[in-house]
């Protein structure tokens, strides 16, 4: 590969292996063990370092910044070699990993020594022993702490109408299996945003499930279509979670299974060990989460902003957790709010008892706070990858564990008596162990010892000070030596080669020569001379035994430990789920005193009443940048009413109609709402479309995109949906845009039936209020003073008559010369359609603007009534649509029809 083409692990994947023929025995090992792991980077052990040949060794030199060196040659070739050094191999993983890369870690599995007892030549043994990849990270220092790492996996039906879906994170062991209607996938990917996503390599690679993966980001782990046979997987499952049969989990269907056993698969394959899960499959209902599809998201920044500014996302806004843990639940409840008004009322009801008591709730967030990240630290001990300092955050955590249980009272609201049973069910005993029997500041690796506390094993303690009364001895060896030989710089030191030593600057070495039979000779430098005694040996020998002993205990002790951990798994995840499920609670219950936020009155028909909302996070910028108030605004959609929202540029249109679709998210997540009173039906679907880009990498332009997110949004939304739709119809020409907006306007007045709200700039669509009965105009108030334009902010009823626009283009900068121009062509356009006057091509002023001379066709006539237009636009849309029964379509068919009707539309411009 050439170093300079972009690195990942596909390049890899395809790079052709050198055959072993004539390779040094370690090389034909390396070769070995890299034909088997063909689609990762080898970081592959010796000594010090994890060293990378080959292709690996230049992806790794361009994405690592690091050296490309050589190391010898195969076949006559040089070998491109780089190598970090294992102790700083997180980092690098990090950096490999988050390029796209999957690594496999190789390192030596015997001791050097026993390999030389096979012959001075002969190779120390070599072994993969975890493949990390991006979707199966377990060190904090390799994890965004606050957000969930999903590895998802995807088995399609035969038929393609249904995929199951498992999603696992293996770094606190959740595990979450669905079935759902292929064209609901990519919604469902938009809200986990996998890390990695595991699907047959035999799907269509031009259809839809593999378009949608390609965009939406995160590692792709294509699978031999058989790793997703339905043949053993019920069995897989069952013996994964040691359960008789996966009907313990409910009644899974063949998809969800066929998808949870290829994911078990590779989670095995990938950790090199049998499948250790925290937690058993939690199935999730088809429905019971408000669908959000990726367009909404990505409109809305729920967890996640566009320009990747994470500051500007609803969760920061609202996010007042004091641990991860909270917040990564935070996170997860936000990207899928739910339908249940069951649940949802266990939310607010827990939220509520917080907001009413301060006392309570700071003494919980008190706890809390600094409570360390247990979920993970457990997954890492099921997987045998914990180190002390795992043991000893979870003893601290079990610890505050206990404290926040001694602060619930006996009356609580459902979540919060749950979350009081699971932490009174916290293993205590082991807690005491963990707390009593580790030390305070523990070594990252067990193997390096002197992390088991004093008096806690008389044999460790007797190892112990054999191996420091040693170094004690030695210490005091060194003033001996000096007297008996008069050297006054002798010192005794240690290094890795020679271990213990003694060394004196040459020309005090003499008589320590002379007296050669207690001084033996051990190395000669450039001003010093290093030699040893029998006692120091022996000293050092015990020292070494005693060292040994005593890491051998702590190391015993160290797995006994995390044995017992293993065996409290359960019980030791319920108190991590009981401590976020407080933390996210009392955290909302923060922000809802702090913000003014409201419980919403759930419901379950179609009511929309939001008195004095606002929008979280604009509020919270405009409050941090000390800007003017503010203006809190009412909604009221009840019963599937649609409202016109127009108004000036710069209005505040879209934040009104963001607002709203935020509320809803936040009620139905479980929080409070920023607003003074809220009643809200609960919403199935919540569709959104405010501001658009292209979609370049699809080739669609910016109408397109809206065409094909809008045509969606009409075939999808039900009576129970909320659909905020912001300009449509903008991006095209005035007469065509308009007609579409009117046709969508009417679409989901008759047939979506839900709530909407529907902001624009075509004042002309406003006469629908008159026709349509439950549509309302509501516009953004303004005052005009000298010339200049005022934002009131304010939503009240009645359309407005203009956009303020030339007055937004001067407050943006425009020249002014170009303002000035810019009036006088109005000006003019607005007297001649008032006087119903043709434009002359005797207009001096005017003659040859573009957009003067665009005007002229329609000014030939009068101008249009709204019911001429209405009735032009009934009638070409009829034509467009005649034979297209939008309800027999299937999706593929309509973004056809879409294109279709683009390409008229173009033609006819
Ligand atoms: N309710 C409000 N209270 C105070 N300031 C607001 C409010 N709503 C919007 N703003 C401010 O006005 C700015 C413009 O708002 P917004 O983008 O919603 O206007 P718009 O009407 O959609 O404009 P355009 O038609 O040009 O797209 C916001 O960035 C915000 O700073």
């Amino acid at each position: 590969m050439d170093a300079a083409t972009p690195p990942s692990s596909a390049d890899a994947n395809t790079a052709t292996m050198p055959d072993t023929a004539g390779a040094t025995p370690v090389m034909a090992q390396y070769l070995e063990i890299k034909a088997a792991n063909a689609d990762s980077l080898l970081f592959f052990r010796m000594g010090d370092f994890y060293e990378l040949f080959f292709d690996d060794a230049a992806i790794a030199a361009q994405v690592l910044g690091i050296a490309l060196t050589k190391r010898g040659k195969h076949q006559g070739q040089d070998i491109p070699m780089a190598g970090v050094p294992v102790h700083a191999a997180d980092d690098y993983l990090q950096r490999l990993i988050a390029a796209g890369n999957k690594v496999a870690v190789c390192e030596q599995i015997e001791d050097p020594a026993e390999a030389k007892k096979r012959g001075s030549k002969a190779v120390v043994k070599r072994d993969v022993v975890r493949l990390v990849t991006p979707g199966t990270l377990t060190e904090d220092t390799l994890l965004p702490p606050r957000a969930s790492n999903w590895l998802v996996s995807l088995a399609p039906d035969a038929g393609g109408q249904t995929i199951g879906m498992a999603w696992l994170d293996l770094s606190t062991g959740t595990f979450r299996l669905s079935a759902m209607e292929t064209d609901r996938i990519e919604a469902e990917l938009a809200r986990l945003a996998p890390a990695e996503t595991l699907y047959p390599d035999t799907i269509d690679p031009d259809g839809p499930l593999q378009d949608a993966l390609h965009r939406l980001g995160g590692a792709l782990s294509p699978q031999p279509g058989a790793v997703f046979h339905g043949g053993q997987a019920g069995e897989k499952v069952a013996r994964a979670f040691g359960v008789a049969s996966a009907d313990a989990f409910g009644e899974l269907s063949r998809c969800e299974l066929r998808a949870a056993s290829a994911l078990i698969g590779y989670v095995e394959r990938t950790q090199k060990q049998a499948f250790a899960s925290l937690q058993a499959p939690q199935r999730e209902r088809s429905g019971g989460t408000m669908a959000i599809d990726e367009a909404t998201r990505a409109s809305l920044d729920l967890v996640r902003s566009r320009s990747g500014e994470n500051a500007t996302t609803l969760l920061s806004a609202i996010d007042a957790c004091v641990t991860s843990a909270g917040t990564r639940r935070l996170a997860d409840q936000l990207s899928a709010p739910l339908t249940d008004l069951g649940i949802i009322s266990d939310r607010h009801d827990a939220i509520a008892w917080l907001a009413d008591d301060p006392a309570i709730r700071a003494d919980i967030r008190t706890s809390l706070r600094g409570a360390p990240d247990i979920s993970r630290a457990l997954s890492r001990v099921m997987l045998g990858r914990a180190g002390p300092r795992d043991l000893v955050a979870m003893g601290a955590a079990l610890d505050q564990a206990g404290m926040v249980h001694d602060l619930l009272g006996e009356e609580l609201p459902s979540l919060a008596a749950e979350a009081r049973k699971a932490l009174a069910e916290r293993p205590n005993a082991l807690a005491g162990r963990l707390v009593d029997e580790l030390s305070d500041s523990p070594p990252l690796l067990a193997r390096d010892g002197g992390f088991v506390a004093e008096g806690i094993d008389p044999d460790l303690d007797a190892a112990r000070s054999l191996r420091d009364d040693a170094r004690k001895v030695i210490a005091g060896l060194q003033s001996t030596y000096s007297a008996q030989t008069q050297a006054k710089s002798l010192k005794i030191k240690h290094n890795g080669v020679l271990g213990y030593f003694i060394e004196v600057p040459t020309l005090q070495a003499g008589p320590l020569q002379d007296q050669a039979e207690t001084f033996f000779h051990r190395q000669t430098m450039a001003n010093a001379m290093r030699f040893s005694t029998k006692e120091l040996a022996e000293l050092e020998a015990k020292i070494a035994s005693a060292g040994a002993r005593a890491v051998a205990l702590e190391v015993a002790r160290f797995e006994a430990l995390c044995e017992a951990v293993k065996d409290n798994r359960l019980a030791i995840q319920g108190v991590a789920d009981a401590l976020s499920t407080l933390d996210v609670a009392a955290g909302l219950a923060e922000t809802a005193v702090r913000e003014n936020h409201v419980r919403p009155q759930m419901r379950d028909d179609q009511s929309f009443a939001i008195e004095a909302g606002r929008h979280p996070v604009v509020e919270k910028v405009m409050k941090q940048d000390g800007k003017e108030r503010f203006v809190a605004n009412d909604c009221a959609l009840d019963d599937g009413a649609v409202h016109l929202v127009t108004g000036p540029n710069m209005g505040g249109k879209s934040t009104f109609l963001r607002q709203n679709a935020l509320i809803a998210v936040l009620a139905q997540a479980g929080a409070f709402v920023p607003a003074t009173s809220a009643t809200i039906g609960i919403v199935d679907a919540l569709f959104s479309r405010v501001g658009a880009a292209d979609d370049l990498a699809r080739g669609r332009s910016t109408f397109m995109v809206e065409m094909v997110e809008t045509a969606a949004i009409l075939h999808q939304a039900s009576p129970r949906s909320l659909v905020i739709l912001d300009e449509i119809g903008r991006g095209t020409a005035t007469y065509d845009g308009l007609s579409i907006a009117w046709a969508c306007v009417e679409h989901l007045h008759d047939q979506s039936q839900c709530r909407a709200l529907f902001a624009t700039h075509y004042h002309e669509l406003t006469v629908l209020a008159e026709r349509l009965d439950r549509v309302d105009n509501r516009t953004l108030k303004v005052k005009e003073w000298e010339g200049d334009v005022i934002f009131l902010h304010e939503v009240v009823p009645g359309a407005a008559d203009r956009s303020y626009g030339l007055q937004v283009a001067k407050l943006a900068g425009l020249p002014s010369p170009v303002i000035a121009r810019a009036r006088a062509v109005l000006d003019h356009l607005e007297t001649r359609q008032d006087s119903g006057e043709r434009a002359s091509s005797d207009d001096g002023l005017f003659e040859g603007l573009p957009l003067f001379s665009a005007a002229k066709p329609v000014a030939a006539s009068t101008e249009p009534t709204p019911e001429q237009i209405e009735a032009a636009a009934h009638a070409k849309l009829s034509a467009l649509f005649e034979g297209h029964d939008p309800d027999q379509m299937t999706p593929r068919q309509a973004l056809d029809f879409v294109y279709d009707l683009a390409k008229q539309l173009k033609d006819s411009a």
